[in-house]
Formats: structure tokens, C-alpha cells, sequence
């Protein structure tokens, strides 16, 4: 019988079968499941979380974040080095002030000039040429409340000082050498003070302002706040953070970042936000929109894997493949270490 096509037997096929009911055949090689990922996960997007205190020789472990440690701004260097070398791109940095008496109503240690922060940028920029330098911007650390800004007499935010006092450290920071703040305190208004600041101190067209435009209040910040001390000492952060039902409420907070001149917005937590990084990635589809990989989210998938119901490695790949289906192009998180390696496996 002639090899042609002509004899080739149609008979058993289906007649209702239709040509665009089979898929598999588009991901059966790994090369095709590589073609099939809309964003490829790369070390360029991995931001990771430092913790810098005020014990130059500190050098800590935190139970609730394994192997997540604070460092002092003579131990951080020797930590980051080998990181950098694989291949580390960025990091942001958070201060804890452990000293006595180093916290106070107004958050004034949050841009003291010998503080870790500002110390921090000087000693990373110094030995870490390439390596881009991003601050959290917050008062909760320095606060002796614990509240992200200035409380008035009924113990609520005091938007106005809060506001002008955020935006100062914001500028410090960024006049101390960070090439980004990130504010995270979720107090209205704050976006564009620090943009104006910015701009009167010749700094505007130098720092990224990547803005905490939508962050939820929750259960998942706890192992962040031993690792950084700053739970508040009264009350919650319900009257500034996000309620978590409040998809209307993120959505207006983008779009008033967006016009207050963000230049990157992130969405935190990440893993149960799914839908508001997708909002945020169509709202502000001109900016990089982050992942914040939360602290809480991080302890929850070494938990599970510590009980054998998932594989480390597999559900780190998975959930942050996830961000960026969501719509995300960079993710803080503090698997940045792990996956630095896992990466290169891929490859
Ligand atoms: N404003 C402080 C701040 N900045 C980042 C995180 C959380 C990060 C994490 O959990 O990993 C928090 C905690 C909070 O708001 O209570
Ligand atoms: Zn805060
Ligand atoms: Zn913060």
C-alpha cells in the first residue's frame, strides 16, 4: 500500500471531535512548557528583605522565620557577599533599633544619620557597587507605640505630621544614597509629599518611589514583627491597612498612587491577593507592580514542608510563578537566597 496520505484511516475518528480540543500537545516537551510561562522567573526580579539593627556585631536567628537572620552593619556584609556573587541584584532594608530607649513617639531613630539604615546604605553601596538599594520607609519600628506614624491625643493617625515625617526619613534615606524608598505605613497622602520633597532636593530623577499602595491587614505580618520588634504595643492597624475584603478600597488606593507619581507599586501579601495583583497590574499597567511574599506566607510553606505535605522547593517555584501570572514583574521575598540556586538548576 502507497505511504500517502490518502490511505491514511480517518474511520475511527470522531466526527464531533473538534481540532481545537486537544492541548497537550502544546506542553508535552519541557521547552514548550517554558514557551507556555507568559513571564519567566529570573534573579532580576527578586528583591530580598534585610534586617539591620543597631548592634553593629548583632547577628541573631529568628525562631519564627527560618534561616532568616538580623544583622548588625558589621556582619551584613560577609552575610551578602557570596549572594551578590550569585548573582543577588537587590535588596530592601528594615532597621530595628534594639538599644534602650532608642524608640520614641515620633519615630525620631528612623533616619538618624549613625542609625543602621543610613549606615546600612553607605557600607552595602560601598562594598556592593551593582547592588540596588531599596528602604522600607516606616515609623513602626521607631515608634514606642508601634504605630506606622504620629498618634493624636485620642490615639489615632495623626495625618498631617505623620505625613511630613514619613516623607522626611523617605528623603534622608534617599539623600543617604538608597535608590528607592518604599513606604510602607499606608497612611494617605504620603506618595506625593515624598515626591515633592524629592523634587526640591534634586533627588526626584535619582529615586524610585515604590509605594505599599496595597496592603492588606492581616494575619501574616507576625514572624516580620519579631524579626523587626515592631508589633504595635496597643491597638491594630485596621485604620490604615486594608481591610481584607476591601478589593474597592486597593483599587482606589492604586489609582490615587498612580496619580500621586508612584513609580512601582506593591501588593502585599502576595499568595492570597492574587486578584488585586491583577487589578493592580491593569490599573498601573505602565509600572513594575511587586510581590511582597509576606513573612507570614514564607513560615507557613516551611511548616508544610517541614511535615511533608509539600516539596520546598516545587511550591516556592509554583507560588511565585503565580505572582507573575498575576501580573507582577518583581517579588520581594525571602526565598531570594534558595532561589538563587534553584534558578540556575532550571537553567
Ligand atoms: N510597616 C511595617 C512593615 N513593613 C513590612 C511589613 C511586613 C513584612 C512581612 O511580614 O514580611 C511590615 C509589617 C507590618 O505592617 O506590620
Ligand atoms: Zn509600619
Ligand atoms: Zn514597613
Amino acid at each position: 500500500m502507497p505511504h500517502t496520505a490518502e490511505y491514511i484511516n480517518f474511520e475511527g475518528t470522531s466526527n464531533n471531535v473538534e481540532i481545537t480540543s486537544i492541548l497537550s500537545g502544546g506542553y508535552n516537551h519541557p521547552l514548550l512548557r517554558e514557551w507556555q510561562n507568559e513571564r519567566q522567573l529570573t534573579t532580576n526580579m527578586l528583591i530580598f528583605p534585610i534586617f539591620l539593627s543597631d548592634i553593629e556585631d548583632d547577628e541573631t536567628a529568628i525562631d519564627s522565620l527560618p534561616n532568616i537572620k538580623r544583622f548588625g552593619v558589621n556582619k551584613i556584609v560577609a552575610y551578602l557577599k557570596p549572594l551578590v556573587e550569585k548573582g543577588l541584584r537587590s535588596v530592601i532594608l528594615f532597621g530595628v533599633p534594639l538599644k534602650e530607649g532608642a524608640k520614641d513617639a515620633y519615630g525620631t531613630n528612623a533616619d538618624d544619620p549613625n542609625g543602621p539604615v543610613i549606615q546600612g546604605i553607605k557600607i552595602l553601596k560601598k562594598n556592593f557597587p551593582n547592588l540596588y538599594i531599596i528602604c522600607d520607609v516606616c515609623l513602626c519600628e521607631y515608634t514606642s507605640h508601634g504605630h506606622c506614624g504620629i498618634l493624636d491625643d485620642s490615639g489615632a493617625i495623626d495625618l498631617n505630621p505623620s505625613v511630613s515625617r514619613i516623607a522626611a526619613v523617605a528623603i534622608n534615606y534617599a539623600k543617604a544614597g538608597a535608590h528607592c524608598v518604599a513606604p510602607s505605613d499606608m497612611i494617605d497622602g504620603r506618595i506625593q509629599m515624598i515626591k515633592k520633597g524629592l523634587l526640591s532636593n534634586g533627588l526626584a530623577n535619582k529615586t524610585f518611589v515604590l509605594s505599599y499602595s496595597a496592603k492588606f491587614s492581616g494575619n501574616l505580618y507576625g514572624p516580620f514583627r519579631d524579626a523587626a520588634c515592631s508589633s504595635p504595643s496597643s491597638g491594630d492597624r485596621k485604620c490604615y491597612q486594608l481591610p481584607s475584603g476591601g478589593r474597592g478600597l486597593a483599587r482606589r488606593a492604586l489609582k490615587r498612587d498612580l496619580q500621586e507619581g508612584a513609580d512601582g507599586i506593591i501588593v502585599k501579601p502576595s499568595t492570597f491577593y492574587l486578584d488585586i495583583m491583577r487589578d493592580a497590574a491593569e490599573i498601573c499597567h505602565d509600572l513594575p507592580v511587586c510581590a511582597y511574599h509576606v513573612s507570614g506566607e514564607f513560615a507557613m510553606l516551611h511548616a508544610a514542608a517541614e511535615k511533608n505535605v509539600v516539596d520546598l522547593k516545587t511550591i516556592v517555584l509554583e507560588s511565585h510563578q503565580g505572582f507573575l501570572r498575576a501580573g507582577a514583574r518583581l517579588i520581594i521575598t525571602y526565598f531570594a537566597p534558595e532561589l538563587l540556586d534553584w534558578l540556575k538548576e532550571s537553567q
